[in-house]
């Protein structure tokens, strides 16, 4: 059997200001601070133990990350960092309030932009002072720095970092941990479990809140829960799910 951890990160400030975040590198806030010290502890009490750690290039999963290592006293882990592991690009939505972009443009529009499969949010335009492109971090994606994603798009990246770095990881026994975002997880679930294109559009995932995943021999998966109390994990994904409604 093997052990996958994921976690998507703490709160950030632009979640708690209700921003379309994307690539956008913004930090924890206070309360997601707290949310990653408490995903920690809680590893740590139910004798959790890491051999190798992944994560994005965002401050906001990254910081997540290193907390719940320091939490566990265990921050000697190996920390791998990667673009593929990313929030989905959320384009020329970045940096706008979700509230008032539904009510700029509707709610059901709001929700395809956030949830239908291969519909992405508006490009970036060439020369958008938000778009990424020139940041050293994506260097090695010379010009190929996305303008939008579509949460498929983000599967087509997602899924050859399953392939060549997690899977063998998993594959030699080693307790893996992924620190990751809300829409790059959402993608690496719907590779693992094999989810619609239709039905992962219901799939939120709260911040800060470990999902344990057991493999079998094969990667398949057997069985999968969260770990926290489930009364707030349900209160945290109605309002994720909620974020897209207009303002009243
Ligand atoms: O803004 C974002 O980058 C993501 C995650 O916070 O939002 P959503 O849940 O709307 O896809």
């Amino acid at each position: 059997m093997h052990q996958l951890v994921l976690l998507r990160h703490g709160e950030s400030v632009w979640n708690q200001e209700n921003r379309f975040t994307g690539w956008t590198d913004v930090p924890l806030s206070e309360q997601g601070l707290a949310e990653a010290r408490a995903a920690g502890q809680l590893l740590k009490a139910r004798g959790f133990d890491f051999d190798l750690a992944f994560t994005s290039v965002q401050k906001r999963a990254i910081k997540t990350l290193w907390t719940v290592l320091e939490e566990m006293d265990r921050m000697w882990v190996p920390v791998q960092p990667s673009w593929r592991l990313n929030e989905r690009h959320y384009g020329a939505l970045q940096g706008l309030n979700k509230a008032q972009t539904a009510a700029r443009f509707g709610e059901a529009q709001v929700q395809r932009w956030r949830r239908a499969y291969d519909e992405p949010p508006p490009a970036l335009e060439a020369g958008d002072p938000r778009h990424e492109a020139g940041d050293p971090r994506y260097r090695e994606l010379g010009g190929a720095v996305p303008r939008t994603e579509c949460l498929k798009d983000t599967v087509e990246r997602v899924l050859p970092y399953w392939r060549d770095t997690l899977a063998p990881a998993l594959r030699g026994g080693r307790r893996v941990i992924v620190a990751a975002h809300g829409n790059s997880l959402r993608a690496l679930i719907k590779i693992l479990d094999g989810v619609s294109d239709a039905a992962i559009a219901e799939l939120n995932l709260p911040t800060g809140q470990p999902l344990v995943y057991e493999l079998d021999a094969g990667l398949r998966p057997l069985r999968h829960g969260y770990l926290g109390d489930a009364a707030a994990i349900e209160a945290s994904l109605r309002a994720v799910a909620a974020q897209g409604r207009a303002a009243t």
